[in-house]
């Protein structure tokens, strides 16, 4: 089209117009600049939250981590329940666990009142405490506030053995609560705590597919394909997921932090795919908080109250824990679906 001559005459009006357009275009403008800035923050935030996350812990320089899990030097408290666990934890058992949670119905609760809950657990498997486990769940969550780690890390340390509470409701004893976890369906690995000898009694053990290498698994098929001994881990993971906005480093911290054959190990690696790979260098950065927080001082669950209401509340968004949780699981040992309570 040819161009046009504006008239002087009509520019008053044009004027107008124009101010008003250009005054919205120059609004729009700083609009998109405001949230072009807030962008930036968020992924800077993030990009330092990463940083903190996977930078050395500070808070156990002084320590002697040789102090921690001697299983061979452990009382007969902890020597029991692995010889238990070891013979009880077999596919059979796993697959009915997993089942029977389809009808029971449990309470509701909420986060706090569920660590509250935990006064009266000690962990038979552990070598390392005798403290309650809500002492202990705040010694992590310290530990992690101390390093200055991201308030999301703080909150999967308060938070990450509270699937203990399983202890209250339908557990058979300890050994299908606590404890280091392990893959059932595949071979025992000589990394276990007390390595392969101590399953001799499993019904598992010498088995023609379950005690081979891959098992009824493939290689690289992912942890979320691999069933793990039952027990407090397992549990919570599929309740944060659902009813948290956690995101997937603190799920995987929940959900494989008692994993040691795999996180500090080094066994069972072949059965990872390439999220795995990710997630175990958040469970390796958790790792440290929840062992070797174990020697600090008792906290004072009233003084530190209110600071980790808030934490909870930032990232539970229902407040109140809810009872019911179905799982969808397709995999090689066939379970379809069940379902979670507390
Ligand atoms: O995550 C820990 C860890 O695996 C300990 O070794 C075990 O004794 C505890 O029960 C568990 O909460
Ligand atoms: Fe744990």
């Amino acid at each position: 089209m040819a161009p046009v001559a504006v008239s002087p005459q009509a520019s008053p009006v044009f004027k107008k117009r124009d101010g008003q357009a250009l005054e919205e275009l120059s609004d729009a403008i700083d609009e998109v600049n405001v949230l072009k800035d807030m962008k930036k923050r968020e992924a800077e935030k993030k990009e330092a939250e990463e940083k903190g996350l996977y930078e050395e812990s500070e808070f156990d320089k002084e320590k002697d981590k040789a102090n921690f899990r001697q299983y061979e030097d452990a009382n007969d408290r902890v020597k029991n329940f692995y010889q238990e666990q070891h013979t009880k934890q077999t596919v059979a058992y796993n697959l009915k666990a997993r089942h029977d949670f389809h009808s029971k119905t449990r309470a509701e609760m909420t986060v706090w009142e569920a660590m509250e809950k935990l006064n009266t657990l000690i962990d038979e498997s552990d070598p390392d405490t005798s403290l309650s486990q809500i002492e202990h769940l705040l010694q992590s969550a310290e530990a992690i506030r101390r390093d200055g780690k991201p308030r999301w890390m703080q909150l999967t340390g308060l938070i990450h053995d509270l699937g203990k509470l399983l202890f209250f409701f339908d557990a058979e004893g300890q050994w299908d609560v606590v404890g280091d976890t392990f893959p059932v369906g595949c071979a025992f690995d000589e990394k276990i705590v007390y390595g392969r000898d101590s399953f001799r009694d499993n019904e598992d053990f010498g088995h023609k597919i379950y005690d081979t290498k891959f098992g009824i698994y493939t290689p690289g098929c992912g942890l979320d394909n691999v069933m793990l001994s039952w027990g407090h881990d397992e549990y919570l993971y599929h309740l944060a997921k659902e009813q948290s906005t956690l995101p997937d480093e603190a799920l995987a911290m929940i959900r494989y932090h008692s994993f040691y054959p795999w996180h500090s190990a080094g066994a069972y690696h072949e059965l990872m795919n390439d999220h795995d790979r990710d997630m175990l260098r958040a469970v390796k950065a958790f790792n440290p908080y929840d062992l070797y927080s174990k020697s600090d001082g008792i906290p004072s669950v009233e003084e530190l109250k209110p600071y980790y209401l808030e934490l909870i509340n930032e990232y539970f968004p229902t407040k109140v824990l809810k009872c019911t949780i179905y799982i969808f699981h397709n995999n090689a040992y066939g379970v379809s679906k069940y379902l979670l309570y507390w």
